[in-house]
C-alpha cells in the first residue's frame, strides 16, 4: 500500500507549513516501521440474520487520513465501531496501534479519539463545558480557546447541548475526539449537516492532524471531502471490501473521460452496449434513457456519439463530458449512490467493471 506522503499525493494532500495545533504525540518519521495504526483481519459481524460484516480485511497505514466509503448499510459504523471497542469481533481481528481494542482498551483510551455521528453528551451541558470536560481527562490536551476559535464553537459556547443546531453538536463532536491529542482518531461522517465554513475548517483541521502524524480514520457520504482529504480510500459493500487505492488510483488519474447521454427516449435493447464497445468504454445504464460511458476520449468521441443518435433517430436532451471522479469510481463499483439505501446492482447486462488497484 503506497504511503501516504507517497509521490501519488497531490497539493491537497499536502500538510499545512505551520500547525496550530502542533502537538504530535507521534510523527510521520518516528511513526515508519511500527506497521499500520489499523489493521482488520476477515472481521465478520452479524445482527440476528443480518450479515453487517462479512470477512472484511483492511489496513490503514500510519499518519494518513483513510476513508471507509460505502452506501448506507455497507458495515462501516459495525466496523469502525469494533475498532474503537465497542463491540467485541465475532469472527477475525481487530488490531488498533497494534493494540486489542477490547482487551487492552485501558491502555488504547488515552491514545484514540472518537468523533460519534450523534450523541454522547448530557443535554444540559454547555458546549465549553463538555469540551473543558473532556480535555481534564487528558494528560496534555490541546488549548481549547484555539479549538473552539477553529471551530467555530466560540460562539456556542454557553449554549446547552440540547440547543445547539446540528452542525455545531457535529462540531463539538471533532473537537471532544481531537482535545486529547491522540494518535489516531475515528471521525464518522465529521462534515454532515455542516455549513460550507465549517466542512472547510473541518478539512483544514484534520489535514493539520495529519501533518502532525495523527492518523484520521474517516466515514463519509461526500465523495468530494474523501476525495480532498484521504491518502488512501477503502470502498465496501454488503460488509465486504470492494476497492483499495489512493483516490488517484481508483480515478484513473482522473484521466478518462466520463461521458454523460441523457435521451429523450429509450434506444433498442443493446444499442447503448454497442456505443460502449466502439467507444471503448465501460457502460452503466442508470435507467432506460439515462447512461454513462466511461473510458478513453478524444477528439472522435463525440462524432461518434451524434452518427450513434442518428443511427437511432434519437435526440440527446443532455450530454456532459467529465473526468471520472471518485463518485463515479464509487459508482460503478458499488452500483449505487453512497447515500441510497439498500440500492440493486446494476441491472443485467450492463458493465459495471472497473479495474482499481489493490
Ligand atoms: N444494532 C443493530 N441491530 C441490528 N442491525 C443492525 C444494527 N446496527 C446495524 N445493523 C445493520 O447492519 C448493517 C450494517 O449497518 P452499519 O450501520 O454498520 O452500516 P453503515 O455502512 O455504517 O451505514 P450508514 O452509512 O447508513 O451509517 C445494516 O443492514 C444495518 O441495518
Amino acid at each position: 500500500m503506497p504511503h501516504p506522503a507517497g509521490a501519488d499525493a497531490g497539493p491537497s494532500h499536502r500538510p499545512a507549513a505551520s500547525s496550530p495545533v502542533s502537538s504530535p504525540v507521534s510523527s510521520p518519521a518516528t511513526s515508519a516501521g511500527l506497521g499500520p495504526a489499523l489493521e482488520v483481519r476477515d472481521l465478520s459481524m452479524t445482527y440476528g440474520s443480518t450479515r453487517a460484516v462479512d470477512g472484511l480485511s483492511l489496513e490503514v497505514p500510519r499518519g494518513s487520513i483513510t476513508a471507509v466509503l460505502g452506501p448506507n448499510g455497507a458495515g462501516k459504523t459495525t466496523t469502525l465501531e469494533t475498532c474503537e471497542g465497542y463491540r467485541r469481533p465475532q469472527a477475525g481481528s481487530v488490531r488498533v496501534l497494534g493494540l486489542d481494542p477490547v482487551a487492552d482498551r485501558r491502555a488504547l483510551l488515552p491514545r484514540i479519539g472518537v468523533m460519534l455521528q450523534s450523541g454522547g453528551a448530557w443535554s444540559g451541558v454547555r458546549a465549553e463545558e463538555m469540551l473543558r470536560h473532556v480535555a481534564r481527562l487528558h494528560a496534555r490536551p490541546l488549548d481549547q480557546a484555539m479549538l473552539s476559535e477553529r471551530l467555530g464553537l466560540a460562539e456556542c459556547g454557553r449554549t446547552p447541548y440540547r440547543r445547539l443546531s446540528g452542525g455545531q453538536k457535529q462540531r463539538l463532536a471533532l473537537a471532544v475526539a481531537v482535545v486529547g491529542r491522540p494518535e489516531l482518531v475515528f471521525v464518522d461522517e465529521p462534515t454532515a449537516g455542516m455549513d460550507p465554513q465549517a466542512r472547510r475548517a473541518t478539512w483544514e483541521l484534520l489535514e493539520e492532524l495529519r501533518g502532525d502524524g495523527v492518523t484520521v480514520v474517516l466515514t463519509t457520504h461526500y465523495m468530494d471531502e474523501a476525495e480532498r482529504l484521504a491518502d488512501v480510500v477503502h470502498i465496501i459493500d454488503r460488509g465486504r471490501l470492494v476497492a483499495t487505492g489512493t483516490p488517484s488510483e481508483l480515478t484513473r488519474g482522473g484521466r478518462v473521460s466520463t461521458l454523460r447521454l441523457v435521451l429523450e427516449r429509450p434506444v433498442p435493447e443493446g444499442a447503448p452496449q454497442r456505443l460502449a464497445a466502439e467507444l471503448d468504454a465501460t457502460l452503466q445504464v442508470l435507467d432506460a434513457t439515462s447512461l454513462v460511458l466511461t473510458g478513453p476520449a478524444d477528439s472522435t468521441t463525440l462524432g461518434r456519439v451524434a452518427a450513434w443518435c442518428e443511427q437511432h433517430d434519437v435526440v440527446p436532451v443532455q450530454l456532459s463530458l467529465g473526468t471520472r471522479s471518485l463518485e463515479d469510481a464509487f459508482l460503478e463499483l458499488t452500483g449505487r449512490d453512497s447515500a441510497e439505501p439498500g440500492g440493486e446492482p446494476l441491472p443485467a447486462g450492463t458493465d459495471g467493471s472497473v479495474e482499481v488497484a489493490r
